[in-house]
């Protein structure tokens, strides 16, 4: 598949005077596994709602699936951060309230995941174990199949070994569905696991996206000798630069390869890719070519 879940140009949501998402810009190819990254306050969550059409846009246009995002949607699953479950009703009572709602339900997917995890089908949902509760609210979203899956910071409440078995059954569903997924979180060693594509929000902007290979491949660590950034030449991003009194540590994005006998140059890991954009620093300065 070659086309595009998501789509937006200019997105923009206010709060009143609060921006919430500013100017977003971006394309999302269908079959990825996006992770949706940045700092708390930075937008993920307005642009998951905007995305499932919880929320209408203030400004700028957003296309989900080649359509106007409308809320409800079958082709469109939401695991809202708070894993949404309905603490009165059982699991079994679930999976009845998920078959009425949705035309493309497919039980048998749900019943075999809540046999898998062990869950107990006349367990109340309130009774249920926060990483119980995240599966199940998972459960609920794959077995609408959907065409497109949104997940809210699905792991952040999450234990270590939870967290694991959360991925691992999401993992299991998208090799089996080829369904695209977007996922916000803060632990990046999570997505560094699961994610190939990447969107870094931060103050309500998008600071980076693109195919985590492609990123990983044109991010490099500089090390060397006190330099301003400007000196570095045309073609080259200043990501995050750190200076001591006789040292600097640059990130820079550059599709070229860098040879300069000045640096020690080093690859990144996701890791410090996002952390370099989320930094103050990490206006991204372009060092143009000069006419
Ligand atoms: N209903 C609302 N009314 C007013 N302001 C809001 C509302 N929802 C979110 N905001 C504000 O919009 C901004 C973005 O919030 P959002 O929840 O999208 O961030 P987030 O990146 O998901 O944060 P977190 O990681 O903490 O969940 C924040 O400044 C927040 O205070």
């Amino acid at each position: 598949m070659s086309e595009n879940v998501v789509v937006t140009h200019a997105l923009t949501k206010r709060y009143g005077r609060r921006t919430a998402l500013s100017d977003c810009t971006v394309q999302v190819p269908a079959g990825r596994v996006v992770g949706l990254v940045g700092p708390n306050g930075a937008g993920k969550s307005t642009l998951l709602q905007l995305v499932c059409g919880l929320l209408e846009p203030t400004a700028g246009r957003l296309e989900v699936l080649g359509e106007r995002p409308r809320s409800g949607s079958a082709r469109v699953g939401f695991v809202a951060q708070d894993t949404p479950v309905y603490a009165g009703l059982t699991v079994e009572e679930h999976l009845a309230f998920g078959a009425r709602l949705n035309p493309s339900w497919d039980d048998a997917v749900a019943r075999r995941r809540i046999d898998d995890l062990g869950l107990d089908p006349t367990q109340r949902a309130g009774r249920l174990s926060g990483g119980q509760r995240a599966q199940l609210a998972l459960t609920l979203a794959i077995a609408k199949r959907p065409d497109l899956l949104l997940l809210d910071e699905p792991v952040a409440a999450l234990d270590p070994l939870a967290r694991r078995e959360f991925l691992q059954a999401l993992m299991e569903f998208i090799a089996d569905e080829g369904t695209s997924v977007v996922m916000s979180s803060h632990l990046v060693t999570d997505l560094e696991r699961v994610c190939d594509f990447l969107i870094v929000l931060s103050r309500s902007k998008v600071k980076v996206t693109g195919e985590v290979e492609e990123l990983l491949a044109t991010h490099h660590r500089l090390t060397g000798a006190r330099i301003d950034p400007a000196a570095l030449g045309p073609g080259r991003q200043v990501v995050q630069a750190r200076h001591t009194d006789v040292q600097s540590s640059l990130v820079v994005r550059s599709s070229a390869p860098i040879d300069d006998p000045a640096f020690r140059v080093d690859g990144i890991d996701l890791e410090d890719l996002v952390l370099a954009y989320m930094s103050e620093a990490g206006a991204g300065r372009v060092l143009e070519r000069q006419p």
